[in-house]
């Protein structure tokens, strides 16, 4: 089985506060990986040191098995960053535009083949989003605009997910519908590195876990996470904050 992401000894702090300290753990090819612990617990910077998007204070990052600082197969990793179902950043781009700019990593500037338009249309038709293609991405709903960058990501053929809290502010059904199609391209191969707060939720999808808070508390499939301790470690831990219903 080939490591997609191998992090050896890694850490990493802003300035005098640590927030990875010395992880180790792989993500291998067909991996289904959700990342949990509290807020504030490093979930975001350990998967931005995973990308190659963030250096590592210590230890080292390997993607597909080069060092990720010097990754530059980018078109084989789709990242949905924290917040994106904010409508503020998204540029006014259609949903086939946004698409089609999956394809330019393959192609370069020169023109879209045939092949390509398939390509993108096959991905609106994926996800389920073709019907909306003709949109702007910033007129969709919070759930229509994740599965429209997950179609971009399937248009660069992907082979590594990488989503920040992906369904934030997406209702309950919408996000049900989300995950299910993260489970058919888990299925058909494709790499999945999650992060998601709702342990339930994620507990029914995913079928690796590392339960972090600033160190690693638990890396293993889901099952022996969930008859571990983890957990409770990780939240009673002292460095992050538990999360509360209510406040
Ligand atoms: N740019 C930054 N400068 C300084 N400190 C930062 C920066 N980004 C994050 N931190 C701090 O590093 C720690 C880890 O943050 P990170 O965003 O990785 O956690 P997280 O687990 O993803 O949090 P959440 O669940 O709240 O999104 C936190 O204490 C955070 O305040």
């Amino acid at each position: 089985m080939s490591q997609v992401v191998t992090v050896e000894h890694v850490s990493f702090a802003y300035g005098e506060k640590l927030a990875i300290d010395d992880i180790s753990l792989s993500v291998e090819q067909g991996d289904f990986l959700g990342l949990i612990g509290p807020n504030g617990s490093g979930k975001t910077t350990l998967l931005h040191l995973m990308l190659g998007l963030q250096q590592p204070d210590h230890g080292t990052v390997e993607l597909f098995g080069e060092p990720a600082q010097e990754f530059e197969d980018g078109q084989r990793i789709g990242y949905v960053a924290q917040r994106s179902t904010d409508r503020g950043g998204t540029m006014p781009i259609t949903v086939r535009e946004a698409v089609t700019m999956g394809r330019f990593a393959h192609v370069g500037h020169s023109r879209l083949s045939d092949e390509d338009h398939r390509i993108v249309e096959e991905a609106l038709e994926t996800v389920g989003v073709a019907d909306l293609a003709g949109r702007r991405i910033n007129q969709l709903s919070g759930g229509q605009r994740q599965r429209a960058f997950i179609a971009r990501a399937l248009a660069s053929e992907a082979d590594l997910l990488a989503l920040d809290e992906p369904t934030v502010g997406v209702d309950a059904e919408s996000r049900d519908q989300f995950y299910g199609l993260l489970d058919d391209l888990n299925r058909r191969g494709i790499t999945i590195i999650l992060i998601e707060h709702d342990i339930d939720v994620l507990t029914r999808h995913v079928n690796k876990i590392a339960c972090i808070n600033t160190e690693l508390y638990h890396h293993g499939d889901t099952v022996s996470f969930l008859e571990s301790d983890a957990l409770a470690e990780a939240y009673g831990a002292a460095h992050g904050v538990v999360e509360h219903d209510h406040p």
